[in-house]
């Protein structure tokens, strides 16, 4: 499951896991967490040499259930820190690292690689998984995500959150490894007018057509 920023993606992917008795793995989470720790490393992350010196450093690991997904780096619990908004606001820029790609794609690889899961990102019908049993690339228009997003987050504007989801797009999908794209033989389901529960059903509906 790919797609740009608030399409629905992590909401999608973990009620499609739980209705198929699969496992999931969340990997913005896992940018999230190198992020989080070079924050708390005090890393320069406008200089890419120096994340790409330390991101063999921290151990990052991803649990896989739908209803409980946790991440822990060098064993603490970050579940909550990385969605705080200095994560989100600089996690782009680590994701642009090739050398940080390399490592969490070798580590979700180790992972998909025991089969029967759902898997989220940006590159996961690209580069992560080609060969995926099904490709779905998630969309929705900016004002409907960006309202999405904003109905989670306490005190955040549309318009505020539209500009900032825009930014983090433009930085993902035009980043020179592994850009934010729809991946070839991916299906592309517009969620703007469909609940969360009609999309569900609609992943459900085409998992079954292709499997
Ligand atoms: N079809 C839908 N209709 C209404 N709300 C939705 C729909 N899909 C998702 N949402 C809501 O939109 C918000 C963003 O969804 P979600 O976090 O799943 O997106 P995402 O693509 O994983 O975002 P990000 O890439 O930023 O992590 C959540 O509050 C979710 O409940
Ligand atoms: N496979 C992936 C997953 C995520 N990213 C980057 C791009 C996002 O801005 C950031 C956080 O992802 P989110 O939690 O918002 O889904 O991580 C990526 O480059 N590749």
């Amino acid at each position: 499951m790919d797609g740009p920023s608030g399409s629905g993606k992590s909401s999608v992917s973990r009620g499609a896991a739980r209705a198929l008795g699969l496992r999931y793995l969340d990997t913005g989470a896992m940018y999230r967490a190198m992020t989080w720790w070079m924050l708390q490393q005090g890393v320069d992350l406008t200089d890419p040499a120096a994340v790409a010196a330390r991101c063999g450093e921290p151990a990052i690991v991803s649990g896989t259930d739908p209803d409980g997904p946790a991440i822990h780096v060098d064993g603490v619990d970050v579940a909550g820190p990385i969605r705080e908004s200095d994560v989100t606001g600089a996690v782009s820029a680590v994701a642009a690292v090739p050398e940080v790609r390399a490592r969490l794609v070798a580590l979700q690889r180790e992972i998909i690689g025991a089969g029967d899961i759902v898997v989220e990102g940006r590159d996961i019908g690209s580069v992560v998984w080609p060969d995926a049993a099904v490709k779905i690339y998630l969309t929705a228009s900016p004002e409907a995500r960006a309202r999405r997003r904003s109905a989670e987050v306490a005190g955040s504007t549309v318009e505020a959150q539209q500009e900032a989801m825009a930014r983090r797009d433009t930085l993902d999908s035009t980043r020179k490894t592994d850009p934010l794209s729809m991946a070839a033989g991916a299906i592309e389901l517009d969620t703007t007018a469909l609940t969360l529960d009609e999309v569900i059903a609609e992943v459900l509906r085409l998992v079954k057509e292709r499997t």
